[in-house]
């Protein structure tokens, strides 16, 4: 384990396993018709294209960019669209692929947007989620862990654009944050 990594919370094997799972209750879900997994730029990279190598449903892929986070390890609460959705989503069954839900704020106000673009269903399925840190009760189908309130990086997650490539989840050490 790097220097600055503190302990490893989620093994890349329990990764890959539990997405088998939630895969599995996503086909069963949509019972083959096509779903459009829509990613939120840029933490969840990691979590839409090992979910949707885990799916047998036809799948079409979108991105959304948006961003509340900054370099710090608090939520502006102000969330802004980097990039928007290339597709119309009217009539269409869309899947929200997150890494996390903290504060839940970039996800409600995401619901809103997208709800009002007419989709004909709109979920969420998030890695990660922190229930002690809920700002605001969001209704998701799919969570792969709960964690503690604590600061995660890896699969995906970030502190300062850093450690998005490490294969697990995993806190880092004081002294990563100047403390
Ligand atoms: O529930 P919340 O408190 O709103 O936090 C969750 C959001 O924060 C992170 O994104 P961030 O804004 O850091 O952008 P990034 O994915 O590019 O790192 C994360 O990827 C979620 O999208
Ligand atoms: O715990 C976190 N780590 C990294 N990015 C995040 N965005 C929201 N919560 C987190
Ligand atoms: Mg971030």
């Amino acid at each position: 384990m790097g220097a600055d990594l503190e302990s490893v919370l989620i093994t890349r094997e329990q990764i890959d396993a539990r997405l088998g799972e939630l895969a599995a209750e996503i086909d069963a879900r949509y019972a083959g018709q096509e779903v459009l997994l829509v990613g939120v730029l840029k933490g969840a990279v990691m979590v839409m294209a090992d979910l949707a190598r885990a799916l047998s449903s036809p799948v079409t892929m979108d991105w959304m960019a948006v961003s509340s986070y900054g370099a710090g390890t608090q939520s502006s609460g102000v969330v802004r669209i980097l990039k928007d959705l290339d597709e119309d989503i009217a009539g269409r069954h869309v899947l929200i692929v997150e890494d996390i839900i903290d504060s839940g704020l970039t996800l409600s106000w995401l619901l809103t947007n997208l709800g009002s673009r007419e989709p004909a269903s709109l979920r969420i399925c998030s890695l990660l989620r922190k229930p002690d840190a809920a700002k605001v009760d969001i209704d998701v189908e799919w969570v792969g862990f709960d964690i503690p309130n604590e600061f995660v990086v890896g699969y995906g997650l970030d502190y300062a654009e850093k450690y998005r490539n490490l294969p697990f989840v995993g806190t880092l050490a004081p002294h990563v944050y100047g403390e």
